[in-house]
């Protein structure tokens, strides 16, 4: 059985339980990060109310995620807090850079990364950020792109025997993610991006999402924090903050298989699902193929490329075994 990446003595420490100051007690060695409980996190400061419902929250919750008005309060709205002093923060420097170089200079998309393992709820985090931010009082125009838009399609993972590599580094088509979010990034008018459906399970065939010039753009996926080859720019380069979801690897996988299991009576039921078959065969037949599948695709990615990633981040996000946040690690600037 896989470690947890969080209980990898060689990597660096997770969220821990704070002392009074909210500094835990690992964090004694100087770290460049600061370890927050859920407490320091949410403590109440002068932070704005949730534009959002209890109706639209649930709305915006993924399969098996426990999201609520709770946790949209002590965790994402002092996040969204967060990123508007960032925000902020860039246009200040923006300003005086154009003093600097004698000219005002022209506004670029604000980009988050939003990193983690399969499963363990990344986009329910991007959808809530996007909806909050886009709802809040800046009226904020928010792009949301799932980077698995850029995976190669079947056709071409079958081609290169990469079928049961799907989600790795080799399975995306970096080249094109990156300039993507270049071109985003550049100010461009309007930069399209490849679709993909998790219900048949491939790219959609020219289908494109188009992101028009927006005030920030959320880029979520697995891999979105991967160093690029050497020599080469990543899409990590151009991110102005980030985020990993974190949970320990056990809790992962079984949010995984209740997943697959819930998709069962859902997404699979539907006759265009390419795991239509599982819906046909025993419960106990579909959790074989479900845990063979993170045994050895899902597993292996986020111990060997993702979870090394994580060090990597603006801010960890550390899920406990019920999916909300117990702890946060926040870089210092
Ligand atoms: N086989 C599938 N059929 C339909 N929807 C799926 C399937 N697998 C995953 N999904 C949905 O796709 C979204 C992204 O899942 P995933 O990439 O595992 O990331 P995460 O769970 O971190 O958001 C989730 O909302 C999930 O419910
Ligand atoms: C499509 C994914 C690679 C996720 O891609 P991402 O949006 O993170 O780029 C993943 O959901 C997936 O399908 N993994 C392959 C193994 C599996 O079927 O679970």
């Amino acid at each position: 059985m896989a470690t947890s990446p969080s209980e990898h003595p060689r990597r660096p420490a997770t969220p821990g339980t704070p002392g009074p100051q909210g500094r835990s007690a690992r964090s004694a060695r100087p770290s460049p990060y600061v370890d927050l409980s859920r407490a320091d996190w949410s403590r109440p400061r002068d932070r704005s109310a949730s534009p959002l419902s209890a109706e639209q929250v649930e709305r915006l919750r993924g399969l098996g995620d426990v999201i609520d008005l709770t946790e949209v309060r002590d965790v994402y709205l002092p996040l969204c807090d967060l990123l508007r002093l960032h925000i902020d923060a860039a246009r200040q420097l923006r300003a005086r850079v154009g003093g600097f170089l004698g000219g005002p200079q022209p506004p670029t998309p604000f980009v988050v990364g939003i990193a983690g393992s399969v499963a363990v709820g990344k986009s329910t985090v991007a959808r809530l950020l996007r909806a909050l931010l886009a709802q809040g009082p800046e009226g904020y125009r928010v792009a949301l792109v799932p980077t698995d838009g850029f995976l190669l399609p079947n056709a071409e993972l079958e081609r290169r025997g990469l079928m049961r590599r799907k989600g790795f580094p080799e399975s995306y088509d970096r080249r094109a993610l990156t300039r993507f979010v270049a071109e985003v990034k550049s100010g461009r008018p309007e930069v399209s991006a490849p679709v993909y459906s998790h219900l048949v399970y491939d790219i959609v065939p020219g289908e494109r999402e188009t992101v028009e010039r927006p005030d920030i753009l959320i880029l979520e996926g697995l891999n979105v924090l991967q160093q690029p080859p050497p020599g080469r720019v990543g899409v990590a380069d151009y991110f102005d903050f980030s985020v990993y979801v974190d949970a320990r690897v056990g809790d992962i996988e079984s949010w995984y298989l209740e997943r697959f299991l819930a998709l069962r009576a859902t997404a699979f039921q539907d006759p265009l699902s390419y795991f239509r078959k599982y819906a046909e065969i025993s419960q106990e037949a579909a959790l074989d193929f479900a845990r063979n599948i993170w045994r050895e695709v899902n597993g292996p990615n986020l111990v060997d490329n993702i979870a090394p990633t994580r060090g990597r981040a603006s801010l960890v996000l550390r899920k406990g075994p019920d999916h909300t946040v117990q702890g946060l690690r926040l870089r210092k600037l």
